[in-house]
């Protein structure tokens, strides 16, 4: 198995479209998502200086979900009140760039519509890319932090956002923490599940 850090996906399960965010870590596995009106966010449950570990993960607006790594999601959610989601994935990460932790870790980004697009992006040291995605019935889009670049997965199929995050919590990863599920059901689902 490989590891690959924080892990995002964004795809179409019966013309619904859906993404995940896998959280695997190996240096911080004490952490916990809560959902706070429309948005979640990861709280790091160990003592630490470290600034990357506890973030806002997920913000609802109401024709996109914004899914990232790190503070960028509110940005983002931002930025989308006056510009297009692949505008506002290359300024927003442009912008913030990797972490400067000992690891240089990429932000990762990702955005679904209600109307069925979808978007990733990846801000690393040596690498910056922004995709506008054609979703495609039964597969996700992947990128992560490390180890895994940018892929296509054929996804198991599920019927709710509890189904698609213990999905997403079964792909072959390593040190897996928790997983949240969005989709896009006539309005937002959303659902956490720890490992
Ligand atoms: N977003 C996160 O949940 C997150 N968790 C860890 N990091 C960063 O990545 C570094 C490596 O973490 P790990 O060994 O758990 O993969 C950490 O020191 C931290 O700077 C994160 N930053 C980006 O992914």
């Amino acid at each position: 198995m490989t590891y690959t850090g924080r892990t995002l996906g964004v795809g179409l399960m019966r013309g619904k479209p859906f993404a995940f965010y896998l959280l695997c870590s190996r240096s911080f596995p004490r952490r916990r998502a809560i959902v706070r009106g429309n948005a979640v966010y990861i709280e790091n449950l160990t003592k630490t200086d470290n600034p990357y570990v506890s973030y806002p993960v997920v913000r609802l607006l109401s024709e996109y979900a914004v899914i990232t790594n790190g503070l960028q999601t509110d940005f983002i959610a931002q930025a989308l009140e006056w510009e297009s989601p692949k505008k506002a994935l290359i300024h927003v990460l442009d912008a913030l760039d990797y972490e400067r932790d000992e690891y240089s870790t990429p932000r990762i980004a990702g955005i679904i519509g209600t109307d069925g697009k979808g978007w990733l992006g990846f801000a690393g040291k040596e690498e910056f890319w922004v995709r506008e995605l054609e979703l495609r019935e039964g597969k996700a889009f992947v990128t992560a932090t490390y180890n895994l670049g940018f892929t296509e997965l054929e996804f198991p199929a599920f019927e709710s956002a509890e189904e698609l995050a213990r999905k997403a919590l079964e792909l072959p990863f390593e040190k897996k923490v928790l997983a949240i599920g969005v989709m896009s059901d006539k309005k937002w689902k959303l659902a956490l599940c720890n490992i």
